[in-house]
């Protein structure tokens, strides 16, 4: 292991950690913590992303001599020439476990739905040498929030959808298709929009964030968790100039005679593309593909509840429109729209409103979404802690929290934790260690530098399935 690379455990934690050794009560010899949304904008949330967490940074012998004497030395600058750096207690780590990390860390499994103010995971030192270990960590396993709002956004939106799809459709089969992510440009980096990318492929199958497929490949064995077709971009359509539209759009549907192929037609006028292009010019060429493939529509601009229905207005004045088993207009089954501009929770379920008003079906749409999905967010979205509830000091042990009188919402679980599922279904977290260990929904997880539950993007998947879908496929 590179002793300069970042991934060096000993830079994996804020600054102040590195003091925090010496802070802590004479005698201490085991701190143990918890992580929890404590609200926010969804009022349950969806657990994952931390198996990518452990698996990338914190399995096998993660510290070695090396790395401890050039973090030391690191860390005396850093630090303006104070040895503030516990290099006797990650030596013992070296000397003891031969670099293995000495915590142990129990955690509702992935994909479990939990209600907010609920303890997700929880993590404690193995070793009583190394009390400090544990809060060292909380730095990035604290940056799960991430990928659990970003599952979280992404199943509520699922919810949407379903619940339009239920009103409208004739079936959920296609709902795992209807939100796709185009966030990969407006994410902060490549890790992160494949972070991002992953926890939305918890619930859905549509793609473009590639690095969200490498990622489920590698940390949740799934080999290939998404999908996607070919599409067009506005370069290859005004690269054929104002004059060529129609002749790139003929294009598309030429070099793509089967299967289905977006393309975008707002590059000048999408109510001229439609009518004229698609309605006129290309009518023929829409027909002929009729029972091979399918052509997807995109609009990209206009007020996304208004352009999506003037869309299907037009197209239902060429192509001939059908009303479904729920009393819904349908577009012939090689027309669809995808509508990847201002997507989002909050207009989601507007668009299909307006769709629903208007007659149509949300059987003819599918979305694309971005920047909402994978950056509109931050820990604050679902108001992330990580505290210590349990310590024990000269072999006693003690409940501890926090109770800011100038900010209630803060005050912190108190002892160890446990997540309970009554009788009605309800989850509950048991503090003070009062729970009972065969009820607790808390797994463990990792263990001194070992993986001891390895999830599957499948399972996951399974666990993470919105009501409106599981209540159908048991029928
Ligand atoms: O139109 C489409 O149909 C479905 C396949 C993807 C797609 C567009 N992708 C995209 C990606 C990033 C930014 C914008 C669009």
């Amino acid at each position: 292991m590179d002793p300069n690379a970042v991934e060096n455990v000993l830079y994996l934690a804020d600054s102040y950690k590195v003091t925090h050794h010496e802070q802590y009560p004479e005698g201490t010899t085991h701190v143990y913590s918890y992580f929890e949304s404590r609200g926010g904008k969804f009022s349950e949330v969806c657990f994952f992303g931390l198996q990518y967490i452990l698996k990338r940074w914190l399995i096998g012998p993660v510290v070695n001599k090396h790395m401890i004497q050039e973090a030391k030395n690191f860390f005396a600058v850093h630090f303006g020439g104070q040895d503030v750096f516990n290099e006797k207690g990650w030596n013992h780590i070296v000397e003891k476990h031969n670099g293995y990390l000495p915590l142990r860390i129990m955690a509702v499994p992935e994909g479990t739905c939990v209600p907010v103010k609920n303890v997700l995971f929880t993590v404690e030192n193995t070793d009583p040498e190394v009390p400090w270990l544990t809060n060292w960590f909380e730095t990035l396993l604290v940056q799960v929030w991430y990928p659990m709002t970003v599952c979280t956004s992404s199943r509520a939106q699922k919810g949407v959808i379903a619940k339009y799809m239920m009103e409208t459709a004739e079936s959920l089969d296609g709902l795992p298709f209807k939100l796709h992510d185009f966030g990969y440009r407006g994410a902060t980096s490549v890790e992160s929009a494949g972070i991002g990318d992953a926890a939305h492929l918890v619930n859905f199958v549509g793609t473009d964030t590639i690095a969200g497929l490498q990622l489920c490949r590698k940390y949740y064995q799934c080999p290939m968790a998404g999908f996607s077709i070919p599409a067009a971009e506005h370069s290859t359509i005004t690269t054929w100039q104002k004059s060529g539209e129609a002749a790139a759009f003929r294009n598309m549907l030429e070099r793509y005679p089967t299967g289905l192929v977006s393309v975008v037609s707002d590059s000048y006028d999408v109510h001229n593309a439609v009518s004229n292009i698609w309605g006129e010019q290309l009518h023929q060429l829409v027909l002929d593909r009729a029972d091979k493939g399918c052509l997807v529509i995109r609009p990209d601009s206009g007020e996304p509840e208004k352009i999506v229905v003037e869309v299907l207005e037009l197209l239902s004045e060429k192509f001939p429109v059908t009303t479904n088993s729920k009393g819904y207009r349908v577009l012939p089954p090689y027309l669809r729209v995808i509508q990847g501009d201002g997507i989002s929770y909050e207009t989601i379920g507007g668009i299909l409103e307006a769709m629903k008003s208007s007659g149509w079906s949300a059987e003819n749409i599918v979305f694309g979404t971005g920047g909402a999905l994978l950056q509109k967010l931050d820990r604050d979205t679902q108001q992330c802690a990580f505290k210590c509830s349990y310590v024990v000091v000269n072999g006693q042990p003690r409940n501890v929290f926090k109770s800011p009188a100038t900010d209630a919402a803060k005050r912190s679980k108190k002892g160890r934790l446990s997540l309970e599922r009554r009788e009605d279904g309800s989850i509950v977290t048991v503090q003070e260690g009062l729970g009972s260990p065969e009820k607790d929904m808390l797994v463990p997880v990792y263990e001194n530098g070992r993986l001891l539950r390895d999830y599957t993007l499948d399972e996951i998947r399974q666990r993470a399935e919105i009501d409106i879908v599981t209540s159908v496929k048991r029928k």
